[in-house]
């Protein structure tokens, strides 16, 4: 039918539409329609549906008969059609045009041959119209190859300059990359040569602070025993003076005593005089008193022999009369004269008793008498023998108190020495500590440079990152998969040297090749990798968590391939739990000086068997469980979950050794001590910095998850075939929520399992940085195992999750 038109009416032909290679039209967006609904070629210029316009011109142009349809037989459909409105014909038949073209004609058995010409052109108009619409149908079709193919090539183009414009902008991505690590080892060199600074001005100033330190306990000995000194010599010059004075009382008292003693002898000696001369004139007047009592009675038997002679003569009795009357008076002379001697001798008496008196007197006014003198007298001479002895310790002392005041000028000479040596370390101490304070700012300075580089870094590698680790072979395990051919291998130089990782499959059977697989992450951690090495890379990712990021870092693999020896470790070789929190409080005290003060709670859980178990607490009460519950204010919370204030670094280790006491261990046909739960600690960190008022809230999250082996090989039973179903189930759930983070899905499904659930705001959130540790043993029957790890780790590694951001609010 277009052939018979071309001959009739000539169309011009429309451009075959050019083949497209498979890629390219595979790689088609879907989108395209709205052009095709324009009827504009994808170069601009009138494409195929303007040539069909100009098709339909020229056959609407084409002389056509407008004969009337004949009628055709009972069966035929009535004629009324026109050349070029194949839509009438349809309307008037319902014939498509495939039924058109196999329409057979029947003539009424008595239709004349004008009857049948008729209805053999009004067929052929049918014909026509249905060939037209053909045509037209071909060149539509055509029309739109056409514009497919020049949108697809035009599209193609597109794409080949996109890529092209991708790969310069991964050239220059990775030229970035590798400005910024040359940078940040540029900086980590001068962050370390500061630091050595820093410790070196550190140990300098500890230095001049010990000899400061030394210097003012010197200063201050010295002072205290120049002080001491002072005090012991004003002490000795106290004493001496006291002394002297003592001395002094002492020689007057003892001058007081000579004096009275001298007089009181005086007075004794005249005392004595006076009753010695009394005495003899007491004996005299006793002598002439018996003396004159002879005379007396002499005189009486004179007398007496007178009276007796008188009687003889009167003569006599005159002369003896006159001389008894001058007898008379002499005894009278001699009685006055006796009289006298007594009054003397009374006088003599009355003085003599008045020296007693006064010898009394003084006796009782000094209660000292002779032998009380000479006592004194003694107790002078012992009392001379004091002062003596005084004086002498006196001079003593004196020499004492100059030996002292030299030593005191000479403690003082070292003090004023050790002062000037102190000023002068205080001055040296203050210009260290500003050079240690300008080092610290530099510190502070490079720490920040540090963390943007880490972040930049951080924010082109992508923030989910692979790390495999392989354990050594334990004793007795095969690790060859054929000989020489060790199941797992590291490239050793070239481009993945640290980061590649071969796997032997051995041959299935007989004759068989091994196979092997490459595989590339971030990092990969051969045998011998010590704990430190390992965690010196993961260390910046634990200080993201500081820096107000959740991080997330678990490990994943088979049972027994070396999970919680990375994850926990022991206590000869911890793993990264202990060594994160080690990190963590180290940094916290560091940061302390630049103004931050951080609290830090920490909660330990297990999923197991699709709950959840607190490892550090009693768990929810009867009835109740544990429930999950996200907030941007709060963060994620569980339910009835102990928090543990951990901001004392001494609580974790004996936290952690309760978490593991706890955690459910199981044994398989894999591991004897396999852990059938994911483990995660939680640390919730919130800081604040009280210059600049800024906030910074991070989480860190450290998993280690129950081994990922299949159920054919660890051949387990009832509990344990449900926990492995379990593990499998939520190990599924997680490379589902990483894959579709990776795809930028709307739906994440963090739902699907209780540990991706509880992980949701530290996966994929826009301030999460995440780490994945692939566990993997080099034994040979584990080959399989190890090859669907790397596998998964390898999808994990492909995915990109979006920049990460920090969660820091400024202000107070
Ligand atoms: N890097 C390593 N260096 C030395 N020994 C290791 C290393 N990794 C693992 N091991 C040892 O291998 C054994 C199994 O390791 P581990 O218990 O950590 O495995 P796992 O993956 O946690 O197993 P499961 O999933 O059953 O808990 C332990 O005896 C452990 O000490």
């Amino acid at each position: 039918m277009a052939e018979t038109r071309r001959t009739r009416i000539p169309r011009p032909a429309a451009p075959a539409p050019k083949p497209q290679p498979l890629a390219e039209q595979e790689n088609l967006p879907v989108a395209g329609g709205r052009m095709k609904r324009k009827g504009v070629s994808p170069n601009g210029k009138s494409g195929p549906l303007a040539k069909r316009t100009t098709a339909t011109a020229l056959t609407t142009a084409a002389p056509r008969s407008a004969a009337a349809a004949a009628p055709v037989s009972a069966s035929a459909p009535a004629s009324a059609g026109d050349d070029g409105a194949w839509e009438a014909v349809a309307a008037e038949t319902g014939w498509t045009p495939a039924d058109c073209l196999g329409h057979k004609l029947a003539f009424a058995k008595r239709a004349d041959a004008k009857a049948k010409v008729e209805v053999l052109a009004a067929h052929v108009k049918r014909l026509r119209a249905a060939g037209w619409h053909l045509l037209d149908a071909r060149d539509r079709t055509a029309a739109e190859a056409a514009e497919t193919g020049a949108r697809a090539a035009a599209e193609a183009a597109g794409r080949r300059e996109d890529r092209e414009a991708a790969d310069a902008a991964l050239q220059e991505v990775q030229a970035q990359l590798g400005a910024a690590t040359a940078a940040a080892a540029q900086t980590d060199k001068a962050l370390a040569e500061q630091r050595a600074q820093v410790e070196r001005l550190q140990s300098e100033l500890a230095g001049a602070r010990d000899s400061l330190r030394q210097a003012q306990e010197a200063e201050r000995s010295a002072a205290a025993e120049g002080q001491r000194l002072r005090e012991q010599a004003e002490e000795l010059q106290a004493q001496g003076k006291a002394l002297s004075e003592m001395q002094q009382q002492a020689q007057k008292y003892n001058a007081q005593l000579q004096e009275y003693n001298a007089r009181m002898q005086k007075e004794l000696q005249s005392a004595n005089e006076a009753l010695a001369r009394t005495q003899a004139e007491k004996a005299a007047l006793a002598e002439e008193c018996a003396a004159l009592k002879g005379r007396v009675t002499a005189l009486e038997e004179q007398l007496a022999g007178v009276a007796a002679a008188s009687s003889s003569t009167e003569a006599a009795r005159a002369s003896a009369l006159e001389h008894a009357s001058r007898l008379r008076g002499e005894v009278v002379a001699a009685l006055a004269e006796r009289n006298t001697a007594n009054a003397e001798a009374a006088r003599l008496r009355g003085e003599l008793e008045a020296a007693r008196k006064e010898v009394k007197r003084f006796r009782e006014a000094t209660g000292k008498d002779v032998g009380a003198l000479e006592a004194e007298k003694t107790a002078r001479g012992a009392l001379e023998l004091r002062t003596r002895a005084q004086a002498e310790l006196n001079s003593n002392l004196h020499e004492q108190v100059i030996l002292l005041r030299e030593q005191k000028e000479l403690s003082e000479a070292r003090a004023e020495k050790s002062t000037a040596e102190v000023k002068k370390l205080t001055a040296k101490v203050k210009k260290l500590e500003k050079e240690l304070a300008e080092a610290e700012r530099k510190v502070v300075e490079g720490e920040a440079v540090r963390k943007r580089l880490h972040n930049t870094i951080q924010e082109l590698k992508g923030n989910i990152r692979v790390f495999a680790r392989v354990r050594p072979p334990a004793a007795g395990e095969a690790a060859e998969a054929a000989p020489g051919a060790p199941v797992l291998s590291f490239p050793a130089a070239g481009e993945l040297a640290g980061r590649g990782l071969e796997l032997q499959q051995p041959a299935a059977g007989k004759g068989g090749d091994a196979q092997a697989h490459s595989f590339a992450f971030d990092k990969v951690f051969a045998p011998q990798a010590s704990q430190g090495e390992v965690f010196e890379e993961i260390s910046q990712l634990v200080q993201s968590a500081l820096d107000g990021y959740k991080v997330c870092i678990f490990a994943y693999g088979q049972t027994g391939s070396g999970k919680t020896h990375t994850m926990m470790g022991s206590p000869e070789e911890p793993g990264m739990i202990p060594r994160a929190m080690d990190q963590v409080f180290a940094t916290a005290r560091e940061l302390a000086a630049q103004g931050w003060r951080y609290e830090m709670r920490a909660a330990m859980l297990e999923v197991y068997n699709e709950e959840l178990r607190d490892l550090l607490g009693k768990g929810p009460p009867a009835g109740k469980k544990h429930a999950i519950s996200h907030d941007d204010k709060a963060g994620t919370t569980v339910s009835f979950l102990e928090y543990v204030d951990v901001s004392q670094p001494e609580r974790v280790a004996s936290l952690l050794e309760r978490a593991m006491r706890q955690r459910s261990v199981g044994a398989t046909a894999m591991n004897e001590q396999s852990s059938r739960s994911h483990m995660v600690f939680m640390l919730h960190i919130d800081g604040a910095n009280e210059g600049t008022g800024q906030k910074a809230k991070g989480l860190l999250n450290l998993i280690d998850l129950a081994g990922s082996e299949r159920l054919s090989r660890s051949a387990v039973t009832g509990d344990r075939l449900k926990e492995t179903q379990a593990i499998n189930k939520s190990l599924a759930a997680l490379g589902d929520v990483i894959a579709a983070l990776g795809n930028k899905e709307a739906h994440v499904p963090y739902r699907n399992s209780k540990l991706t659930h509880l992980l949701q705001s530290s996966l994929g959130g826009a301030s999460s940085k995440t780490l994945m540790f692939v566990n993997l043993s080099p034994s040979l029957e584990s080959a399989q195992e190890s090859l669907c790890s790397l596998r998964f780790a390898a999808k994990v590694n492909a995915c990109e999750i979006g920049t990460a951001k920090r969660q820091v609010t400024t202000g107070r």
